[in-house]
């Protein structure tokens, strides 16, 4: 078994990825200063943490995760009559270039600007809007620790610049070394996940090593994209993660995706810098154009300096 596929079984290694409370945050300086360092390390570290006590209404959770699994109930026939529906990997010669996945990709323009809403585009709504200041809030503390400017991510991060991505898993019972998601970094800002409460999958890369992440009631999975670890001159990891599918059941999990204007540019405030500066535009168009010429995404190395 080769170095990247060595896994660790999620008893032993999951407690290591950090779990932060939010709570700390509305206490005294003390609780609020360790968690902002708590939140930087393990940016630095893992590129991944757990939140609990992140001020999102588990009721809201729940009616979204109840949506979701309704979407995709849907015949195959009426979903992929939906722009917004993806499965599998059109591209994929090989098992190991294949995602055993659905998705709803759903650009938050539509969900926050247009109207009337059916059902699920209401909740959406309502979650995204708490997912917003969320992630503002995450991406302000990690930002201010890079001592760049303060106001950037207000700026350069609006409510319908992000988007959603809800992920099916189906049971696979072909092998249990398919994909549920084929490896990849996130191309934002940050993510917010939720994920089943109790079904594992998703395994994050630290150090050379597959962790799987043990799912914890309650608590959103926060990763740090390509975009912070340019911002931040590659003090944050945009740490690489897959899913892997299961043999038992189905998983279902819902990524928001944090992202800038297409005309922000990504430049970090510390010399000498790693990347070169891009805009957020630039850097989809690149690797837009290397998934069709290569059929993968190289993402940041490209702008290596
Ligand atoms: O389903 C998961 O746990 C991860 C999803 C993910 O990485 C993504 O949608 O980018
Ligand atoms: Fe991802």
């Amino acid at each position: 078994m080769n170095k990247d596929n060595k896994i660790i079984p999620s008893n032993e290694e999951c407690s290591k990825l950090p779990l932060i409370d939010l709570n700390q945050l509305n206490q005294g300086n003390l609780q609020r200063e360790n968690c902002k360092k708590e939140m930087v390390k393990a940016a630095m570290e893992w590129g991944f943490f757990q939140v609990v006590n992140h001020g999102v209404p588990s009721k809201v959770l729940e009616s979204m995760r109840c949506e979701i699994v309704n979407m995709f109930r849907e015949p195959f026939e009426k979903k992929s009559l939906n722009s917004e529906y993806r499965w599998g990997t059109p591209t994929a010669t090989r098992l190991s270039d294949f995602s055993w996945s659905e998705a709803f990709h759903i650009p938050l323009d539509i969900v926050v600007l247009e109207g009337p809403l059916d059902t699920p585009r209401s909740t959406i709504k309502e979650l995204v809007k708490i997912l917003f200041e969320l992630a503002q809030k995450i991406a302000k503390i990690l930002g201010e620790s890079s001592s760049c400017e303060s106001n950037f991510f207000n700026e350069s991060c609006l409510p319908s610049n992000s988007f959603i991505r809800m992920n099916r898993y189906p049971q696979c019972l072909i092998d249990d070394n398919v994909y549920g998601l084929v490896k990849h970094t996130d191309t934002n800002f940050l993510t917010i996940l939720y994920q089943d409460q109790s079904v594992e999958g998703l395994q994050v890369a630290k150090d050379g090593i597959w962790v799987t992440v043990k799912p914890i009631p309650e608590a959103l999975i926060i990763n740090v994209g390509d975009l912070f670890q340019s911002w931040s001159n590659g003090a944050y990891k945009s740490a690489e993660h897959r899913v892997m599918a299961n043999r038992h059941t189905e998983r279902f999990s819902m990524a928001y995706f944090f992202c800038p204007t297409d005309n922000t540019v990504i430049e970090s405030c510390k010399q000498p810098s790693v990347y070169r500066k891009f805009s957020f535009g630039e850097y989809k168009f690149q690797i837009m154009t290397d998934v069709k010429a290569l059929g993968q995404k190289i993402g940041l190395d490209r702008f290596l300096l």
